[in-house]
């Protein structure tokens, strides 16, 4: 229940806040519910501003745990509830209650530091302006970002498949807004580049704890300019996001056929560019292979730097893993963490949800992590996936994808066409299943183990060598294991 977790937040909030404190800014605040969403509303602008500032990422994160771990949607108004049933939170003990629609004058009024919006000015002096709705009707602000503190550089693991994400990222961090604006990232799901966004703000509040640098998903971007123009009050909206000193946006790819958000953001990014603020976006594709995404928007998107973030490499993922468990304090011994990283290939977080699963049997029976533990926890995982690879598949799989006959692929015909996919199905079949050579040769039309040991040296040449083999290697790979 979205109220209740405002309400438990808050009063655990009481016991870290001087009463005082509590009764003039967290108490005059009210809270409804819409939905899954939660309204909370400030009796006017400079209540806003100050909780905004001060108060609110406590609230977030205090909510957030209360929540499983999940960042509520919440946004702050300036306004009040209608209907009858405030949902206030009571006084703090031993203090006389607040004012509840002005804060104390002679409180000192120091000036909003964190995600204050544009407008955030004097205190409750500001007379409403134009884009104010009438009394009654709420102003619609945005929440404070909420950036996951442990998605660093630190702890982000360095390979050759995000090696050149991570320095575009951090050359970004060190330099906002004078290398590479925007900054695009682009790739598979859960390959980190969440993480990486997050790092760069991270670092930037570091640098400069004032810094406006605000992170949403682009699905919000959206749901915000709808509840902006119902509560005619875009003009807020638009101050808002250009007055940030990063934006930071995920997944732009929820920005397809959404025509009147492609039209603000463009705007937006525009402004943005112009005043020499950071943008980073992410999506799961390159621009240009966004559909329904304006073609302005594509080809601004490729300003700055568009980079890659592949799929991680084995030794990548093992390092991964070690981290992993050493931020979690729990002893995985390497053979262990090689025999997840080498089932888990195509995505990071499933790599993690698999250890987190390990971990948790371990906890659960006593035992010390061992390979037959990890049998044990993740049994319906890897049945899973040893059916869908085996080689049967693989074979059907690239004769899809090159548009040859499987029957090809066991032949003896030499002709390039068909003598390449081959060679990638025998190093896919040895790189995600665990047959022997030979057992692989057999499979491909009775071939001799050596035959086998040369494809896959000869792909893994190749992959260096070639962008395409790669790619097509790279594709294969994740049809196959996510
Ligand atoms: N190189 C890495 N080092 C450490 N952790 C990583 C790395 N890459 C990914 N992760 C972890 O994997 C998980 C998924 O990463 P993230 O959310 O950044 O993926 P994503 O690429 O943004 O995916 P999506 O497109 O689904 O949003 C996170 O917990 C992240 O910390």
């Amino acid at each position: 229940m979205p109220v209740n977790l405002w309400l438990q937040s808050v009063d655990f909030l009481r016991d870290e806040l001087p009463a005082q404190h509590f009764n003039t800014w967290i108490r005059p605040l009210q809270v409804e519910a819409a939905g899954t969403s939660l309204l909370i509303y400030a009796p006017n602008r400079f209540v806003l501003d100050w909780v905004n500032d001060k108060y609110f990422t406590r609230l977030l994160e205090l909510m957030t745990e209360r929540n499983n771990g999940e960042v509520p949607d919440v946004s702050l108004l300036i306004g009040s509830r209608s209907q009858s049933q405030v949902q206030q939170p009571a006084p703090a003990p031993a203090a006389p209650p607040a004012p509840v629609t002005a804060p104390a004058t002679s409180q000192p009024a120091p000036a909003p530091v964190v995600a204050a919006p544009p407008a955030a000015a004097a205190p409750a002096a500001k007379p409403a302006t134009s884009n104010e709705p009438a009394e009654g009707k709420s102003v619609v602000t945005r929440h404070v970002s909420s950036l996951n503190r442990s998605f660093t550089f630190d702890s982000f693991i360095e390979g050759k498949s995000n090696q050149l994400a991570r320095a575009a990222a951090w050359q970004v961090a060190d330099n906002p807004s004078h290398g590479y604006n925007p900054l695009f990232l682009y790739g598979g799901v859960g390959l980190g580049k969440t993480h990486l966004m997050h790092a760069v703000g991270n670092h930037l509040l570091q640098k400069k704890p004032g810094a406006r640098v605000v992170y949403l998903h682009s699905e919000r971007f959206v749901a915000d300019m709808v509840k902006a123009l119902q509560m005619n009050a875009i003009n807020e909206f638009k101050n808002y996001y250009r007055s940030v000193d990063a934006l930071l946006i995920d997944d732009i790819q929820f920005f397809a056929g959404k025509e009147r958000s492609q039209e603000e953001f463009f705007h937006t990014f525009n402004a943005l560019l112009e005043g020499n603020q950071q943008i980073i976006l992410t999506s799961d594709r390159f621009p240009k292979e966004i559909d329904g995404l304006e073609e302005r928007l594509k080809s601004r998107f490729g300003w700055g730097l568009t980079v890659y973030v592949e799929p991680p490499e084995l030794e990548t993922r093992v390092a991964i893993l070690m981290k992993k468990a050493e931020q979690g304090r729990v002893a995985l011994p390497h053979d262990c963490a090689f025999f997840i990283a080498q089932r888990f290939r195509s995505n990071v977080r499933d790599l993690e949800g698999a250890l987190k699963r390990v971990i948790a049997h371990s906890h659960f029976t006593h035992e010390p992590i061992s390979i037959e533990l990890i049998r044990e926890s993740l049994k319906d995982l890897l049945a899973l996936q040893e059916k869908l690879v085996s080689i049967d598949n693989i074979q059907r799989t690239v004769a899809e994808y090159y548009k040859i006959k499987i029957a090809d692929l066991l032949s003896k015909r030499r002709s390039r066409s068909v003598a390449r996919p081959r060679q990638v199905a025998m190093a896919l079949s040895k790189e995600v299943t665990n047959h022997s050579l030979p057992e692989i040769g057999d499979a491909f039309g009775g071939r001799d183990h050596t035959t086998v040991l040369h494809a896959c040296r000869k792909i893994a040449e190749l992959r260096e060598a070639d962008a395409d083999i790669s790619e097509d290697y790279n594709n294969l790979l994740r049809t196959l294991t996510s």
